[in-house]
């Protein structure tokens, strides 16, 4: 592979300041063409615990250091990760498929968290509290929690790193992350530039292993452990969220989504198809706030599917290193699966394929981006997160229909609405049951704003200013001072 610096390509899990190989090693493979991109170390419970036992060692040295000091060595990762951004993008492009154009924009993105940590890392403010008694004082001081863990998916596997790591070491706690084994490479390259950036031994650790409950196991299970930070499906979530109950661990975890996308008869019609396009497809439709569902005003709906299926169909399609593509390949062969179990039960009750609707000819993992008309609620993709290149459109006849149908859902990420009426969006925004809301906008992801859903979709926000909260205790003094 023909990296600028080729120190950043690793294939040793990173522990203690030191790279560790293993006899063992599983493949890393390219989604668009399933060749070997190179071979990494398969690591599992022991390794897992000695990087458990490096985050508890260094956590006194790196808790005690000023803001200032751990400001300035984030923000010399950031500047590391800037230097090297291409290269960057071409490992998570070769691992993880999404077109180069998007993996440049994710190492961006992700370096953002750095930026913006560093400087939280100096803003970590407590209270004096007016005495309630003559002669005591009270003070509420807050402290890093101590070691935490993370665990972070394929999707995003470099943002979604910086996105734990930058908040976690901004507030004084040490890190053991666990990339997914599809997508290591991204987590190794931010590795070997913390190691560059000066970050002392065993703040920042990562343990790569395709045994991810072994991982988990240990993580969830050892008391030093006291946070756990996790993005990915519902259902692991809400596994790991009991595993870390045996030692009372803080826990966020940002999970599945299934995103309604309102657009009233009063939209501005060009800058909803805009916005659909982008919430949809970016990422072939694999992140956890891509809309799922495009509910449409009936007096608009023939005009939008036009509109919408045909730039939908003008999508160009193909590897990531390809010129002007705009859409990859999807992770894996299951992915493709349930984009297809969707898609045919969509169409088995009733639903009619506006654009797309196979298997790419490129072949692989690769499917057409496809527009779904006469979706109806009863069909599987009105309840599931399809994580895919895959757009129903429903119809509704005014705003209780169109709230009544988003809200129908246990998920509670991201929803979107696109109306002209500053009244409607208020109530619309106010009543949609999600973490986030976008109102004329289809991507609302950026640093400075609380990330994070309700109900199955997870707790705790991550970037913004709450995002460091959750890795810090609140501890109230109550001093007598006679
Ligand atoms: N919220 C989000 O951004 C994401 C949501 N998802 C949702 O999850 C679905 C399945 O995607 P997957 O990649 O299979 O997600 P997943 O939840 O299985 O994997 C996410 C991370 O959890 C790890 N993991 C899996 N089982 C574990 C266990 N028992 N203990 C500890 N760690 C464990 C994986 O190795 C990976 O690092 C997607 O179709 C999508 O609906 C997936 C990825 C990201
Ligand atoms: O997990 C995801 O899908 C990401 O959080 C989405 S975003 O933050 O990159 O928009």
């Amino acid at each position: 592979m023909a990296l600028g610096n080729s120190a950043l390509l690793r294939q040793d899990a990173y522990i203690d300041g030191k790279w560790i190989s293993a006899m063992q090693r599983f493949s890393v493979t390219d989604p668009a063409t399933g060749a070997e991109v190179t071979q990494v170390a398969d690591l599992a419970a022991e390794a897992t615990s000695m990087a458990v036992d490096a985050a508890h060692r260094a956590l006194p040295a790196w808790r005690d250091r000023s803001s200032g000091e751990r400001a300035e060595l984030l923000k010399e990762w950031f500047h590391l990760v800037m230097a090297n951004r291409q290269d960057l993008a071409r490992l998570l492009s070769l691992e993880q498929g999404k077109p180069l154009t998007e993996s440049l924009g994710e190492i961006d993105y992700g370096a953002r968290f750095l930026e913006w940590f560093a400087e939280e890392a100096k803003r970590v403010y407590g209270d004096i509290i007016p005495h309630d008694r003559t002669g005591r004082r009270l003070v509420v001081l807050k402290q890093p929690v101590g070691v935490a863990a993370a665990i972070t998916p394929w999707n995003f596997p470099h943002a979604m790193v910086t996105r734990k790591a930058a908040p976690a070491l901004a507030a004084g706690c040490t890190l053991v992350l666990k990339p997914d084994p599809q997508t290591p490479l991204s987590a190794l390259a931010l590795a070997a530039l913390a190691e560059q950036a000066g970050i002392p031994a065993g703040v920042f650790n990562v343990v790569t292993g395709r045994d991810a409950a072994a991982i988990g196991t240990v993580l969830t299970g050892d008391a030093r452990v006291r946070k756990l930070s996790f993005t990915g499906s519902t259902p692991v979530g809400k596994l790991l969220m009991a595993q870390s109950a045996q030692h009372m661990q803080k826990v966020s975890l940002e999970l599945g989504g299934n995103a309604p996308f309102i657009i009233f008869d009063d939209a501005d019609l060009d800058a909803a198809v805009e916005g659909a396009l982008a919430s949809k497809f970016r990422n072939s439709g694999q992140t956890c706030v891509c809309t799922n569902r495009f509910l449409v005003h009936h007096r608009i709906y023939d005009a939008f599917c036009q509109r919408f299926s045909t730039s939908v169909a003008a999508l160009r399609v193909g590897p990531a290193f390809e010129e002007g593509v705009q859409q990859g390949p999807l992770i894996n062969e299951d992915a493709l699966r349930k984009v297809e179990t969707h898609l045919a039960d969509a169409i088995g009750k009733g639903a009619r394929v506006l654009s797309g609707g196979q298997r790419h000819a490129l072949g692989g993992a690769f499917f057409q981006p496809t527009v779904l008309a006469d979706a109806t609620p009863d069909m599987l993709l009105f309840q599931e997160e399809t994580f895919g290149p895959l757009a129903p459109v429903f119809r509704f006849h005014d705003e209780d229909e169109a709230l009544a149908l988003a809200n129908d859902t246990p998920f509670g990420l991201a929803a979107y609405v696109y109306t002209r009426d500053l009244g409607r969006a208020w109530r619309v925004g106010e009543a949609l049951e999600y973490g986030m809301v976008g109102v004329n906008e289809g991507i609302i992801s950026n640093e400075r704003a609380p990330f994070g859903g309700i109900k199955e979709s997870g707790q705790g926000r991550e970037g913004s200013r709450y995002g460091i909260e959750d890795y810090l205790e609140v501890k109230y003094m109550c001093l007598g001072i006679g």
